[in-house]
């Protein structure tokens, strides 16, 4: 059979594990994919040491390759929003079908791209976007096509694992832990998307529009990050049972689709609690199937490359079936941009329980006067904990509630902040059982 033509945009850490995997397991993977794949070209601005790209045509300039007649399939790895919109709509253009990592581009720019693809009838593969390895999108997408997606919740981002993990088991800091999953290619080019979640709620709307049918939302989905965690919450979180996480959560309610990134505390002997270092997993709750859960690299070189490759040799299998025969990119036919028939539900909407930590002023009352604007907002104490404070030390509670609207949350920390016996901000965490309110 002829063989399958792959242009390769980007030799960075994605592109030199993709380059070196399809090298290295060339003959398995002709085998499986009934015909070879070959590297026809590869953009790069500069060598990678990594890879040996003796005998392979290289270009400086990306758009060589989505203009090259030869190539059957480009694949993005070149990261970021616009060159990499220009480029895919080219390559669409030009009849060539796409393997994509790229999450920001597909949340952002996504609805725009798969109208584009489906005019021509090419592929658009994205499976190495969420979770690097974990064949997630396939499971969702086809997996478990039978059911009625009642939930998906996980730790989605392989670099705030990765640092909170190594902050709670080795005592190491923030910006130490942040560096070395720099080093070790891990995190996005600009790595705030990473530490505030911005990277996490791209892959978030990627699994809620594939998992309930609605289009690709980012800009209505929450964002909050780790960088604000401190020693303390990671320690009183364990004295509790508990274990902080950065999770994403997308809950599918009667009134509409949750869609969330924040910090969590999770009972320590859920799975997800102990999901380590640069692990992802993602818990997933169908109506028939029940709950189910995928696990692995979420970031890395191989890890996100063994995703770019299964995704090329699904387009070498359905490059000859018809457009209207092959599984729909967002795994449901017909999602309308701007339809908003089960809308993203506004963060004040919805209920969780909630762990709080404040600096009070060791002076008689201020415990009912906290008990009181809690009682006011309807928040409910689960426990409350007064730690010792010596001699003019602020005095830290740790309050823990049953299932609360976030709205009186917000406004109860509004008048806590206010209080004058209350020093600085309040933390406020929330607390994520999964079985009882996700
Ligand atoms: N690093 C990881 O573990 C994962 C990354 N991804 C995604 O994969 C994509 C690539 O990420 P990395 O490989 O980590 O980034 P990287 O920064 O290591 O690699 C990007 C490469 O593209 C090149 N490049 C950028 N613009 C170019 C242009 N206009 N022309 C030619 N070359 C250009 C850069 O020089 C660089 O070598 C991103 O979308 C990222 O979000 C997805 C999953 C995991
Ligand atoms: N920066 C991302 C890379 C994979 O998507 C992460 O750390 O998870
Ligand atoms: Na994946």
């Amino acid at each position: 059979m002829e063989p399958v033509r792959v242009g390769i945009c980007g030799l960075g850490t994605v592109g030199a594990g993709t380059f070196n995997v399809l090298m290295r397991n060339a003959v398995d993977i002709e085998r499986r994919a009934g015909r070879p794949l070959v590297i026809e070209q590869v953009a790069a601005r500069r060598d990678n040491p990594q890879c040996d790209l003796t005998g392979i045509p290289v270009t400086a300039d990306v758009f060589d390759v989505v203009r090259n007649p030869r190539i059957d399939v480009v694949v993005e790895l070149i990261g970021g929003y616009e060159t990499a919109r220009e480029l895919v709509l080219e390559a669409i253009h030009n009849g060539k079908h796409v393997v994509t990592a790229n999450k920001a581009l597909i949340a952002v720019h996504g609805n725009e791209i798969f109208r584009a693809a489906a005019d021509k009838g090419v592929i658009v593969a994205f499976e190495a976007a969420v979770a690097g390895g974990i064949p997630v999108i396939k499971s969702l997408r086809e997996g478990l096509g039978a059911n009625r997606i009642q939930w998906v919740a996980g730790i989605i981002n392989g670099t705030g694992n990765y640092i909170l993990t190594h902050m709670r088991d080795q005592g190491r800091s923030f910006d130490d832990m942040l560096s070395e999953a720099q080093a070790l290619g891990y995190a996005e080019a600009d790595p705030t998307f990473d530490v505030e979640g911005i990277d996490a709620a791209h892959k978030l709307t990627i699994l809620a529009s594939i998992a309930y049918g609605v289009p690709l939302q980012f800009e209505r989905a929450y964002t909050e990050g780790i960088s604000r965690i401190t020693f303390d919450d990671v320690a009183q979180a364990d004295s509790l049972g508990y274990i902080i996480k950065h999770l994403g959560i997308s809950r599918r309610t009667e009134e509409g689709v949750e869609l969330r990134v924040h910090p969590a505390l999770i009972p320590k002997e859920r799975l997800l609690a102990n999901v380590h270092g640069v692990k992802n997993a993602i818990e997933v709750m169908g109506d028939a199937v029940g709950p189910t859960l995928y696990y692995g690299a979420g970031a890395g070189a191989e890890p996100t490359a063994s995703a770019v490759v299964a995704d090329l040799l699904d387009v070498a299998r359905d490059m000859a079936t018809h457009h209207d025969y092959r599984t729909p990119y967002l795994a449901f036919s017909g999602i309308v941009e701007g339809d908003n028939s089960l809308p993203i539900l506004p963060m004040d909407n919805i209920v969780t329980a909630y762990y709080m930590r404040l600096q009070a002023v060791d002076r008689p009352g201020v415990l009912a006067r906290v008990a009181t604007i809690l009682a006011e907002q309807g928040v409910s104490i689960e426990a409350l904990i007064q730690k010792e404070a010596t001699e003019g030390e602020l005095v830290p509670i740790i309050i823990t509630t049953h299932l609360t609207r976030e709205a009186n949350m917000n406004e109860a920390m509004r008048q806590l902040e206010a209080l004058a016996d209350i020093a600085g901000p309040v933390t406020r965490i929330r607390i994520e059982n999964l079985d009882e309110n996700v």
